[in-house]
């Protein structure tokens, strides 16, 4: 029976979905429901039917099933960042090793242990970076907040529990600032208005902020003014300005400038120092990338002779934090400035280009090259984005034949995927740790081991 739009329905929810939607049956027929969790029962209303299930929204809670406790922050639903605030952390840790082990077993068709997640060491104010979308509400005032899910309406959240609160008080006090200067948020829809996020960023060992302005423009109206007030009540190491008037929804333009502070902050991860900016990828979580860092590296297992190549390696900390158990490095990544940032802690290090080495290049197209060239890496690791690896990384992969690969994901759906090729290209997938770089919300990341069948 198909479902209709608005059909109110009484339903028992079973399980999370890995989008972290409870997970109801009616006539055979999945319900997706956000904000739900197993053992609820609830009334739900049917917004978007499909052939074969549905999607559903909850109208009241019956009865609350085990797992569930009061979400700690009053826009948690209509928010969609901590899409599992609403569970307690142990039952969300449970729900996150079942969304691994279900993608290594349902879609990798794989048979291999897949470990019980290993839990964040804070739950709470862990981000390092958050870029802020800025709006105005109803009454005319400049805003931030975050996306209400799969839209593009600001849900105002003025104590974000997902970051320090020092990110929180600075946003209400930019808001203030820019609106006393007359500066206008940006409309995505009409292209207007001057201040489309904000961008905060903190060196979580350092202590270092940073702060960006993102604008649909050159300058903010009162400039220096403004982030000299902003920079000495939040003890903000830098303060810079990008421009990005392009038609589009990526955030970041590709020119930025300096307003005050030397343009970079600094921290260290994992042992390894480094400077960034605001177009590098760093890990958002710092103590937890330092679990999931560890546990790349127990898996490399590498050997004081090694050659280990670093694919999608940012400003090259996973690598960096593993060569001392090895002879020589090789980094690459498509971003020039996470290159430029890697060579420089290569360089501070005092690492020649023979011991650690990074190239600006397409993962594919280098490590295609590298096998046309007949380099041998003794291990290698991958760190892609959610979409996995191109094609022409794992073939090249396979070819350059390294004795240990790991793979480091934040989609278990396309690691299993990738995973499951090379179990079928000469490879043996021996296990898989999940790490919970992101409590709170639905994302988590795994490491995978595999070896030479
Ligand atoms: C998940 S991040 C991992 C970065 C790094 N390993 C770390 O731990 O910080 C993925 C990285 O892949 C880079 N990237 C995306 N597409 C790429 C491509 N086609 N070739 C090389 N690097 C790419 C991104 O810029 C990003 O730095």
């Amino acid at each position: 029976m198909a479902f209709t739009k608005n059909q109110i329905l009484t339903l028992e929810i079973e399980s999370l979905s890995s989008d972290g939607n409870g997970v109801a049956h009616s006539d055979g027929q999945a319900i997706f429901v956000p904000g739900t969790a197993p053992g609820d029962t609830v009334k739900v209303r049917i917004v978007k039917p499909m052939k074969t299930y549905a999607f559903g929204r909850l109208e009241s809670l019956r009865a609350s099933g085990p797992d569930r406790i009061i979400p700690d922050c009053p826009v948690a639903g209509p928010c969609g960042g901590c899409g599992l605030r609403h569970i307690s952390y142990q039952a969300e840790c449970r729900a996150k090793t079942c969304f691994v082990q279900d993608a290594f077993a349902r879609l990798g068709k794989l048979d291999l242990p897949v470990h019980p997640v290993l839990g964040a060491p804070d739950i709470n104010r862990y981000r390092n970076k958050v870029q802020l979308p800025v709006g105005t509400d109803e009454n005319g005032h400049l805003t931030t907040g975050f996306f209400a899910g799969r839209s593009h309406r600001i849900i105002a959240c003025p104590d974000c529990k997902l970051q320090p609160e020092w990110m929180n008080r600075l946003a209400a006090r930019a808001c203030e600032l820019l609106e006393k200067a007359g500066a206008t948020s940006y409309d995505e829809e009409s292209h207007t208005g001057l201040v489309r996020h904000l961008f905060l960023r903190q060196g979580w060992h350092s202590g270092q902020r940073l702060l960006c302005f993102i604008l649909n423009g050159r300058a903010l109206p009162d400039e220096q003014r403004i982030c000299e007030e902003l920079q000495r009540e939040f003890d903000l190491t830098t303060v810079l300005v990008n421009e990005n008037t392009a038609r589009t929804n990526v955030i970041l333009g590709p020119h930025t400038h300096t307003v005050l502070g030397p343009g970079v902050i600094e921290d260290t991860l994992a042992g390894v120092s480094l400077r960034m900016g605001v177009h590098e990828f760093y890990q958002v979580n710092t103590p937890a990338a330092e679990v999931l860092y560890a546990q790349a590296r127990t898996y490399a297992a590498l050997q004081p002779e090694d050659f280990l190549l670093d694919l999608y390696c940012g400003m090259g900390t996973i690598g960096l934090s593993m060569l001392p158990d090895c002879r020589r490095l090789l980094g690459v990544e498509i971003v020039p400035q996470a290159v430029e940032g890697a060579k420089a802690t290569a360089a501070r290090l005092g690492l020649s280009p023979q011991r650690a080495d990074f190239r600006c290049q397409d993962a594919g197209a280098a490590a295609a090259q590298l096998a046309a060239e007949g380099a041998h890496p003794d291990v290698i690791v991958v760190d892609p984005p959610r979409k996995g690896c191109d094609p022409a990384t794992l073939q090249a992969i396979v070819q350059m034949a390294p004795r240990t690969l790991v793979m480091v994901s934040c989609n278990a759906a396309t690691a299993a995927r990738d995973t499951r090729w090379l179990t079928e290209h000469g490879y043996r997938a021996m296990e898989v740790q999940p790490v919970d770089l992101f409590p709170r919300t639905r994302h988590v990341e795994c490491v995978v081991k595999l070896v030479q069948a």
